[in-house]
């Protein structure tokens, strides 16, 4: 039987969340984490630690000699996007509009279930979400419970329609769809140990152990068997479920990835990855899902809320402010504008140069090279373009692809940049790809020298500055950022603390 406590009920007042309730969750609970990077070989793909990894030149290998994880380099892939709504007759056009908000979480595929006569209905497909739905489809998607998802993928192949989510499956109760942001990091050792006893798998996701785990479990209800599963899932979850009757969000003990809840005024519950998402709805944010934190939504809009035991202290992942998420976001309790525009004032502080004007890597440069210009006292000009057809660089799945795109994306205004000397800042470095043609883009175009200004620490990268070509490279140093973010967040990708490691399985069927 799960060990759970049950956090409060809200069957009579649903849209009352007591302040008794909220102490008691947020009341920090202190255990052992941090444990060192390890990345021997035995762990072999469970090196991928947290809910992200940096592969070494081993596993790196190790991975290019899997067929599940032959698209995979050394990239974070973290985001997706996931939403659900409950008690609105327009459930799947909302769903729709939160995937729409949530693009930027994810480009390979989206799919949206909906459920109507007790039937689960599921529509998903590769691309965007402009390119999965248009009318016609969502026209099929009546009722009004309904899940959503956008993907980018962590394990799996990223062109495979079966991998896209939301997944569903049924089981002996009923039947039962998951969207999950995130990735669990003993996925390769529960699938084993699921195939072991006579699983069989339709996809190469980790999400869909989640799957099986729910429908092997012997807990009852429902909502016990999914808190069984939490206990048996390492990594990072935030995610969604809905069966004939229920919408449930989930969030793990950690709150590596986001996760909030809105209502619209109708009192439909909304939630998703990202508070842009609530805006775009129309739902008032009400407030996170907690680290830990099960909330069940049933037909009538009574709502429960569970805890999984044992708490964590939260570790947030510092990315979704660096770069995953929105600026007009609020993550984890604070704004993503507010934390950008404070790096990029750190950073000017930090790593001065002398320069005509500042300008950024749009997009996601932008807020960090506003802040260091104001700090610097500089003027902020448009010296990059960028196109809107073009999504984001960084996820796209393949090097190739990941090239062209940012030429494509990203065109020098010669008449702002010729003859000077410029800051130009992003938010971040990981593979070099994006800054290289920045700076090479920005001297074809004229400009005198080109200072890169990286509003985080650098992740890899040795002899960076030579190998992109700037006349300087400086970076917003590690200590200067958690002085900004302070605890509660997951640096690891900065300095290899992952707080989970993959555990042996100790239970059985
Ligand atoms: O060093 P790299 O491997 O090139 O990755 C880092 C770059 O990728 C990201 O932008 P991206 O183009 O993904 O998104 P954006 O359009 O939202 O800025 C990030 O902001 C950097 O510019
Ligand atoms: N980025 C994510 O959250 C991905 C979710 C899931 N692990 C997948 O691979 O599809
Ligand atoms: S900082 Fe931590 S939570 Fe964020 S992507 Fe890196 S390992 Fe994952
Ligand atoms: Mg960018």
């Amino acid at each position: 039987m799960a060990r759970i406590q049950i956090f409060s009920s809200f069957t009579e007042k649903p849209h009352v969340f007591s302040s008794h309730s909220f102490s008691s969750f947020t009341r920090p609970y202190y255990f052992p984490v941090h444990f060192k990077t390890n990345t021997s070989k035995s762990l072999k793909f469970q090196s991928k630690i947290s809910c992200a990894y940096k592969p070494t030149l081993n596993s790196a290998s190790e991975i290019n000699s899997n067929e599940n994880f032959n698209e995979i380099d050394d990239k974070l892939r973290e985001e997706c996007g996931v939403a659900g709504i409950y008690g609105d007759p327009e459930a799947s056009r909302l769903c729709y509009l939160a995937l729409h908000a949530l693009q930027h979480r994810g480009q390979e595929g989206a799919g949206i279930v909906t459920v109507h006569d007790n039937i689960l209905k599921s529509i998903t497909g590769l691309g965007l979400v402009s390119e999965v739905f248009n009318e016609s489809k969502l026209d099929q998607l009546h009722g009004n419970l309904s899940i959503g998802h956008v993907r980018y993928s962590t394990s799996g192949s990223s062109s495979v329609l079966k991998n896209i989510q939301p997944f569903v499956a049924s089981y002996r109760f009923g039947s039962v769809g998951i969207a999950h942001n995130g990735n669990l990091v003993n996925y390769n050792l529960l699938r084993n140990f699921l195939e072991e006893r006579g699983s069989i798998f339709n996809t190469s996701s980790d999400t869909e152990v989640i799957l099986h785990l729910i429908a092997k479990s012997k807990a009852r209800p429902f909502i016990l068997r999914i808190i069984d599963t939490c206990e048996k899932i390492q990594g990072a979850y935030s995610m969604v479920f809905i069966t004939e009757d229920k919408l449930v969000a989930v969030r793990d003990p950690y709150g590596f990835r986001p996760l909030v809840m809105g209502r619209r005024s109708n009192g439909a519950y909304v939630f998703a990855s990202e508070t842009c998402a609530l805006d775009l709805v129309d739902a008032t944010f009400e407030r996170e899902v907690y680290p830990g934190e099960v909330i069940v939504v049933e037909k009538d809009l009574s709502v429960q809320s569970f805890c999984l035991m044992p708490r964590r202290d939260r570790k947030a992942c510092v990315f979704e402010h660096i770069y995953f998420s929105l600026p007009n976001s609020v993550v984890f309790g604070l704004s993503v504008y507010q934390a950008r525009s404070e790096f990029g004032k750190i950073l000017a502080m930090e790593s001065p140069a002398e320069c005509d004007f500042v300008i950024a890597v749009p997009y996601s440069g932008v807020v960090a090279a506003l802040g260091y210009a104001s700090e610097a006292g500089k003027s902020f000009e448009l010296g990059l373009i960028r196109s809107h057809y073009v999504g984001r660089t960084f996820i796209e799945p393949t090097q190739g692809i990941r090239d062209i795109a940012v030429e494509l994306k990203l065109a020098p205004v010669k008449a702002v940049i010729e003859g000077k000397n410029v800051v130009v800042v992003d938010d971040s470095i990981v593979r070099g790809t994006t800054s290289k043609k920045i700076v090479k883009l920005l001297k074809e175009a004229g400009a005198k020298e080109v200072h890169m200004r990286i509003a985080t620490d650098i992740l890899s990268v040795e002899q960076l500055c030579d190998s992109i070509g700037a006349d300087s490279l400086a970076f917003l140093p590690l200590e200067k950022l958690k002085n900004v973010m302070g605890d509660g967040y997951c640096y690891a990708c900065f300095d290899g603390k992952y707080p989970v490691l993959p555990q042996p399985v100790e239970w059985d069927y």
